[in-house]
């Protein structure tokens, strides 16, 4: 999960640009990126941080040019501290290209091979988005008949992209002196949506993860991108669009809808916070079957993810709705941060209870997920040193006991405190009195209820089907093993010379 944005304008894009990362910033809090482009050149600037830190005012005066893309990155391969990982990339050939991607590939090793041995191409980080950059440039070499690039040979270098690569990739892309170029892969796993402007210069597009950016930046929204579908901007603003995927099937993750994207985002044509809403009242039936009402007296929210949840189900149960944690605004979001000693601490300096809320009370606590178990356990400690005479948990999702390899850092069964254990289990372990789950069928109910197109979902964190149908035990196998490596080198710290190649070279498929 990471936040993309394109956009073909027709004044300066670099503070439009700067503007949509701080609306996307919740999507990845690790490094931030933005490329323009201007006459033939590129300009960039990234670096690991917010995007507030990453930005001074004379790297945005060297972004010049109409046409520009940007990143906030949350990383899923590679590390979070190498700089060289932070997006966007570029390759000087074929014509020139940068590009910015949300999702992770799941063939990356078999494709870095590929890259050395076939396509005679260097990859010099571990990112996964660096190889589809090579990808894509690779295709468009071969489908280039000369200097002159139309939007044809553009789409069917997508399709080549979509045959060779495997997994989530909702991309923009930037090819000099001939246009904005987006696309998302078959399944659509992760969200992009285009809006347009009119100027009085002309007409303008923004491509971006979130309507929330679209909003903000004036925007109106036109619709999501199709699942395989790409659309290219050319430099007269002209907009081009391609299905280039033989048998797209729109699967969006279900996770965007619980926790990753905000409220206010509507994604494949359904409202994030009305999902939310949903959620909340399938809950409330769940916690009515387990928990005598009576015995509960206030529901309290564990902030943010899970508020118009929890407000949801208090309202349906009929009982009171407070809140009863404090959140420190200037902390960022745990789940996505790098590190479990540091998502621990966090936990303890963003939120802090009111004590009058808890004292003497039976406290039902909601939120959107566990995952870790990080916050739930802090928070069950925290609302018992406040007074809590009993504490139930509820969780708006499923248990999570699968990882998810489709860009959200979750790659481990091991860290996920659902795997392996029972319900039971799982309470005892956050040290709560009683934990009620949401059920996968309800969440996804949850959606399909506001728009019943929606009939597939990526929901392979909950019930370890992946949509692609290539990640066998043996991947997540290799997958646990890089991580374990990673660790042992002493964490998010550097290549220290390796790449995922070497890592795995006697494991790579032939
Ligand atoms: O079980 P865990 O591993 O702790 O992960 C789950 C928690 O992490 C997220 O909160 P986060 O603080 O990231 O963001 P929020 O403020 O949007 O709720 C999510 O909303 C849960 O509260
Ligand atoms: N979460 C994401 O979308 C990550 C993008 C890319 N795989 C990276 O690690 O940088
Ligand atoms: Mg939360």
């Amino acid at each position: 999960m990471c936040g993309i944005l394109g956009v073909m304008a027709t004044t300066p894009v670099n503070q439009l640009l700067y503007d949509g990362l701080m609306v996307l910033q919740h999507r990845g809090q690790d490094a931030a990126g933005i490329t323009t482009a201007d006459g033939g050149a590129f300009y960039m600037h990234k670096a690991p941080g917010l995007v507030r830190d990453v930005f001074r005012t004379r790297n945005m005066r060297a972004l010049p040019g109409r046409m520009g893309i940007a990143h906030c990155r949350y990383p899923t391969a590679g590390s979070a501290l190498d700089s060289a990982e932070s997006q966007p990339f570029y390759v000087n050939s074929p014509f020139g290209l940068v590009l910015a991607h949300n999702g992770n590939l799941t063939n990356t090793q078999q494709l870095q091979k590929e890259m050395f041995l076939q396509d005679l191409r260097h990859i010099n980080t571990n990112s996964d988005s660096e190889v589809l950059l090579n990808v894509l440039a690779h295709e468009l070499q071969a489908a280039a008949t000369g200097y002159q690039l139309d939007p044809e040979t553009i789409f069917s270098a997508v399709a080549g992209v979509h045959r060779r690569c495997r997994g989530a990739y909702a991309v923009v892309v930037m090819i000099a002196g001939y246009g904005l170029l987006a696309f998302r892969d078959p399944f659509g796993i992760r969200p992009l949506v285009i809006g347009e402007n009119d100027a009085p210069e002309g007409k303008e597009y923004l491509v971006a993860s979130e309507s929330v950016a679209l909003d903000t930046l004036g925007f109106r929204v036109m619709r999501d991108v199709a699942p395989g579908e790409a659309i290219f901007i050319d430099m007269a603003h002209r907009l081009y669009t391609r299905q280039c995927a033989d048998n797209p099937v729109l699967s969006p993750c279900i996770f965007e809808y619980v926790y990753l994207a905000r409220p206010d985002s509507v994604i494949d044509g359904v409202s994030v916070y009305e999902t939310r809403l949903h959620m909340g009242e399938h809950l409330a039936e769940r916690v009515a079957a387990e928990i005598p009402v009576e015995e509960i007296d206030v529901v309290i929210p564990i902030p943010d993810s899970s508020r118009p949840s929890a407000m949801q189900l208090a309202q349906k149960l009929g009982l009171p709705y407070r809140e009863g944690f404090v959140k420190n605004r200037y902390i960022g979001r745990t789940f996505i941060m790098p590190g479990q000693s540091v998502r621990k601490k966090s936990v303890r300096q963003k939120l802090n209870t009111v004590a009058q809320e808890f004292k003497n009370k039976r406290v039902l606590l909601v939120d959107d997920s566990i995952v870790r178990g990080t916050t739930s356990g802090e928070i069950v400690e925290m609302a018992r040193l406040a007074g809590a005479l009993k504490v139930y948990f509820a969780s708006a999702a499923p248990p999570v006991r699968f990882p998810n390899v489709y860009g959200i850092d979750m790659p481990t069964r091991s860290e996920l405190i659902a795997t392996g254990r029972s319900r039971e289990e799982i309470c005892r372990t956050i040290g709560a009195d009683a934990l009620v789950y949401q059920d996968l069928e309800a969440l996804k109910a949850s959606v399909r209820e506001l728009n019943p197109a929606l009939i597939n979902f990526d929901a392979s964190c909950f019930n370890g089907e992946y949509v692609t149908g290539d990640v066998t035990p043996e991947y997540l196998d290799t997958l646990e093993q890089v991580r374990d490596e990673k660790l042992a080198e002493k964490g998010a710290g550097g290549r220290n010379g390796k790449t995922l190649l070497d890592i795995n070279s006697g494991s790579v498929p032939e």
